[in-house]
């Protein structure tokens, strides 16, 4: 059954529509991410699942109980709703020591006291902060505030998670090590976790389910694979993978024999087959997928070395081709290229191909096939 399901959910502010009918269902345990660029509506949604915001219309159901609907008039508000929340500023009561921050919620629910500190002890040894418990919020650091907040919803064993940029304010160090310690968390806890962040290699990093969105609506939900593998459009493909796909203009004809993709320095066969009558797309080849050659090679495309950075295990390396700048990441450590004048290609199996002009995935399941033309 699924714990999450938001069902034609609506939001306007005034005006302005900021959710247009989002459909999701997340299943029981799941760690979802909502990801997207800035103000296309993953807070909104986020508040809604926690009934901070209200919705225009359409239904939300968590746990198998109706929370919102437009239609039964139902409106269950956010305490009652049995949700654990995690903000970018960790909301942190200033005023109280470590231990009454985790237990607040505990103690206002009137828990025995037994249990409560049962699990006060639990939680501050999960998240390492065992004689810390007395010290107040300003006394601790960035991460080990952050921590605070993981032990309370630790404590508060809620079923459903929320979680809104909670690393945004953490040095890199700590994001990469605090990214783990919540997904741990949640696959402890056994927990169903949405989570907000603008952030892909949090998404990548931390999801069974991706949500990508763009001005409300959701552009594709799949799991981290799918989405930077078999992106469903060129919004997705262009939003995920840093550095950036690379884009080739290219024909697709499609004749009697089966398709070619056409294009400057692009020229395959398609070996699967492709919903599409023919016309312009756009291939799109991911930078680690780009091949550098020294000598010149059948197919390959001329390209002038031009930056080349090492980033320690990988190297990014920017190359101009007579019409576009394109980006190949190496898997090296390579402070220069021994000569400026190059060749690139690719395996078309790698190549995503997309319709130039509806920006949508021409090959089915998104399986690029492909072989190189061989005349
Ligand atoms: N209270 C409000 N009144 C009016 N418009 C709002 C309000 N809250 C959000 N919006 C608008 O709704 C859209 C979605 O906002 P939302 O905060 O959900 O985006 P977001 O994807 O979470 O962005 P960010 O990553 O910047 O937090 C934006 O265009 C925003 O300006």
């Amino acid at each position: 059954m699924s714990e999450v399901s938001l069902t034609g959910i609506t939001k306007h502010y005034g005006e302005f529509l900021a959710l247009p009918e989002m459909n999701l269902t997340i299943e029981k345990g799941q760690f979802v991410t909502l990801l997207g660029p800035s103000g296309c509506g993953k807070t909104t949604t986020l508040r809604i699942i926690a009934g901070l915001e209200t919705p225009t219309r359409g239904e939300l159901v968590l746990g198998g109980r109706t929370m919102f609907s437009d239609v039964s008039h139902e409106n269950v508000p956010p305490e009652k709703r049995g949700l654990g929340f995690i903000f970018q500023s960790y909301a942190l009561w200033p005023n109280m020591k470590v231990e009454r921050n985790i237990t607040l919620a505990l103690r206002q629910a009137k828990m025995p006291a037994a249990e409560i500190e049962a699990r006060l002890e639990a939680a501050l040894e999960k998240v390492q902060l065992k004689g810390l418990e007395d010290r107040f919020p300003s006394e601790l650091s960035g991460g080990q505030q952050q921590r605070v907040a993981v032990g309370r919803l630790i404590a508060a064993r809620n079923e459903i998670l929320l979680m809104d940029e909670p690393l945004s304010n953490l040095d890199a160090v700590l994001r990469t090590e605090m990214r783990a310690e919540l997904k741990r968390l949640s696959r402890e806890l056994g927990a169903t976790t949405v989570y907000v962040t603008h952030d892909q290699v949090e998404a990548l990093t931390m999801s069974d389910l991706i949500v990508v969105m763009n001005e409300g609506r959701i552009q594709q939900a799949g799991t981290p694979y799918e989405i930077y593998h078999h992106p469903a459009n060129l919004f997705v493909a262009e939003f995920i993978g840093d550095p950036k796909v690379n884009l080739f203009d290219a024909e697709l004809v499609v004749s009697t024999t089966g398709a070619r993709i056409k294009g400057a320095g692009v020229d395959f066969h398609l070996t699967q087959p492709v919903q599409h009558s023919g016309g312009a797309v756009k291939v799109a080849v991911r930078p680690e997928h780009l091949c550098i050659h020294t000598d010149p090679k059948e197919g390959a495309i001329e390209a002038k070395i031009d930056v080349v950075q090492p980033t320690g295990s990988q190297t990014i390396v920017s190359l101009d081709m007579p019409s576009q700048r394109v980006t190949a990441l190496v898997a090296q450590f390579r402070e220069s290229w021994p000569q400026e004048q190059v060749w690139i290609d690719f395996d078309p199996a790698d190549a995503m191909i997309f319709d130039a002009k509806s920006g949508v995935n021409i090959v089915e399941n998104g399986q690029t096939a492909t072989q190189v033309a061989a005349e």
